[in-house]
């Protein structure tokens, strides 16, 4: 069985039917993207999975155990992590703090009793903070306020407070968005880095060049419903998603 599994799932705002009985199954380690055109249901899809919505019909499970009744805090607990589209870090503060806020409450692997760390253990956080800053190339800025960061910046620091709880699944709200060429190519780095490290990567984003690069597997939403799944040649020679999103010359 997957480590993700979606089962039917569908979602309505009223009368507007946003996922319409889709069903995806995400390997352990793999980077699997998720894309289609505005309005597709992408977002429904990962507020669905994060415990945000509950669906309508279907079912979601992860690891094998059903999440889509679960309360948001206690998917993230299980191993859930994800970024959001619209940038949401906390912008008085520091980077380091930033991503400190992320891990309260939870268990670091390598304490030596493992049990969840609260405020007290200082020095475990600040090591395991510093990693994370290291990994996504934020080091040297760990003591400037968040909002003082480049943009592709910002979204790096989003993704270190993500890893703060230790998720061995990672949602990435569109990444690259709003980033520059140079940028984007460090993001891909990191996602191949997160993926290195044993976690698993469900991927939204538009950047076409982002995700046919990064994504072992891709799955296309049109209008709430699922129209392909597969390798990123085959979806970008698919007929339908040229059609509906990709368009001729993609
Ligand atoms: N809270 C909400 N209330 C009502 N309708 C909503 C809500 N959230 C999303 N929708 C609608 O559900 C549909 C799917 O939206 P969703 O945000 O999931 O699409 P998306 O694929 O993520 O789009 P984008 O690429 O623009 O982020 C859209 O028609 C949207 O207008």
């Amino acid at each position: 069985m997957g480590l993700l599994k979606i089962d039917n799932v569908s979602h309505e705002f009223g009368g507007l039917r946003a996922l319409d009985r889709v069903s995806l199954a995400i390997e352990k380690g793999e980077i699997f993207g998720l894309i289609g055109p505005n309005g597709a249901g992408k977002t429904t899809l990962f507020n669905l999975i994060s415990g945000i919505y509950k669906p309508t019909e279907g079912q979601v499970f992860f690891k094998g155990r059903p999440i889509h009744n679960l309360a948001p805090h206690k998917i993230s607990r299980l191993g859930v992590g994800r970024t959001f589209q619209n940038i949401r870090l906390f912008k008085k503060l520091s980077v380091v703090d930033n991503v400190k806020v992320g891990m309260h409450g939870v268990i670091i692997p390598e304490a030596a009793d493992s049990k969840a760390l609260g405020w007290g253990n200082k020095r475990k956080i600040e090591q395991r903070a510093d990693e994370l800053l290291n990994l996504v190339g934020l080091y040297e800025k760990r003591m400037e306020y968040a909002e003082s960061l480049a943009y592709g910046e910002q979204r790096r620091l989003e993704i270190a407070r993500a890893l703060a709880r230790n998720p061995c699944l990672l949602l990435l709200d569109e990444p690259a968005a709003g980033m520059n060429n140079r940028e984007k190519e460090e993001l891909m780095q990191l996602v191949g880095d997160i993926r290195d490290m044993g976690i698993t990567i469900l991927l939204v984003e538009h950047d076409m060049n982002v995700v046919m690069n990064v994504c072992d597997r891709i799955a296309v939403l049109d209008y709430g419903k699922k129209i392909a799944e597969g390798d990123p040649v085959s979806i970008r020679n698919d007929a339908r998603v040229i059609q509906s999103y990709l368009g001729v010359g993609a």
